[in-house]
């Protein structure tokens, strides 16, 4: 029998500092997100970053968490609720860290009789710190706990034409009474060191002006380009009303070089040297609101904008579960279902 395995991020399991200790040891000492040498990485983390951000992190988790717990969690169960009553075969939740893990949801596909998974991480866009190691660690789960599983995975769908078009349902319904003069794309960032890396050319990303535009094999495994063509599907359909927009990446962690302009740096220039007084941020590269969306943009970006002088400012929500995007997640589903394999 066939199966569904949604996969996402995962967060603590409650503002303790010592839950959000234990999820940030695991989310960080993952090789894909902190891709130094394990002694270093090991140093880095368990003698540095843990005595401090756990607790930072946890006051910030505070200001946004749910007397059900985690948004993001809360809303991939509402989601996967939604998508399994609307589907005809199993469909469970995994998350990459913390306790909701991928093996659970595996298990549970497995104890209902699935020996056939689609796996679909919830990330429209390719980034080892985030497709790539829900990929890497599924197929290790499956190799050493259940290797009579087959499993298919769901491509990136940074521009795949329901993706983009439930994205733009979702904006212009929350932009339609708000009176802005620019439209912001905050993508989460990444390393630049990264985008090297993920490069299979070898020598295509320059991280330049041109790069990105210029066609390449590279782009299959491109975060930077792949965000890009995103902002540039949506702002195709959006009625923008003349108004302008630009791209910006958030949530930088350590002093590397992370892709650029930084959001919270372009908060600041808009205000002060754009002119620009009404502001609204999406941020396509989460379908699910989160820390990084509803405390980082919603409150911080905020106060950010407003202090360096700007007015009105709108965080634009991620689809979550509205049925637009219920929808699209249900006809992926259907479509991998119904395949018929050629037999040649
Ligand atoms: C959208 C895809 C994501 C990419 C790519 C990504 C890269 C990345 N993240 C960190 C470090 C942290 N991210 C944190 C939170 C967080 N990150 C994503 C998504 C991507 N991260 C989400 C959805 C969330 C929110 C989780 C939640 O519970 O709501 C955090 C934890 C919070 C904190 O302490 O700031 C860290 C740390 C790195 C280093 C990285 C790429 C290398
Ligand atoms: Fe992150
Ligand atoms: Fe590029």
């Amino acid at each position: 029998m066939k199966g569904i395995l949604l996969v996402n991020l995962g967060s603590p399991d409650s503002t303790d500092t010592k839950d959000v200790r234990k999820y940030l040891d695991e989310f960080l000492m993952d090789e894909r997100v902190l891709d130094l040498p394990y002694w270093k990485r090991f140093l880095l983390v368990k003698g540095i970053i843990l005595n401090t951000r756990p607790k930072k992190s946890g006051a910030a988790y505070k200001k946004i968490w749910w007397e059900e717990g985690s948004p993001l969690v809360v809303i991939s169960e509402r989601f996967a609720k939604k998508v399994s009553d609307k589907v005809d075969i199993p469909v469970a939740l995994g998350m990459r860290y913390g306790s909701m893990s991928i093996e659970k949801g595996i298990q549970e596909l497995v104890n209902k009789g699935v020996d056939e998974i689609y796996l679909m991480p919830m990330y429209p866009h390719y980034a080892m710190s985030s497709y790539e190691t829900v990929v890497v660690k599924a197929e290790e789960v499956l190799k050493n706990k259940f290797p009579q599983i087959k499993m298919e995975t769901l491509p990136v769908f940074y521009n795949e034409v329901n993706y983009i078009d439930a994205m733009v349902n979702n904006i212009q319904k929350q932009i339609n009474d708000f009176d802005f003069d620019h439209i912001l794309f905050s993508y989460h960032g990444i390393p630049e060191r990264h985008i090297l890396k993920s490069d299979t050319t070898k020598s295509h990303c320059k991280i330049d002006g041109s790069c990105c535009n210029t066609p390449s094999k590279a782009h299959e495994t491109c975060y930077r380009h792949q965000c890009f063509e995103t902002t540039k599907e949506i702002i195709k359909k959006l009625d923008m009303k003349g108004k302008t927009h630009s791209n910006s990446f958030q949530s930088r962690l350590l002093k590397d070089p992370w892709l650029k302009p930084y959001t919270d740096f372009e908060f600041e220039r808009f205000a002060k040297e754009e002119g620009i007084k009404n502001l609204a941020v999406v941020t396509p590269a989460f379908v699910a609101d989160c820390l990084e969306t509803l405390e980082e943009i919603a409150m911080e970006g905020k106060e950010q904008f407003q202090e360096a002088g700007g007015q009105k400012y709108k965080h634009i929500t991620c689809m979550n579960d509205n049925d637009d995007w219920v929808d699209v997640a249900v006809k992926w589903v259907n479509d991998w279902k119904d395949k018929t394999v050629e037999v040649l």
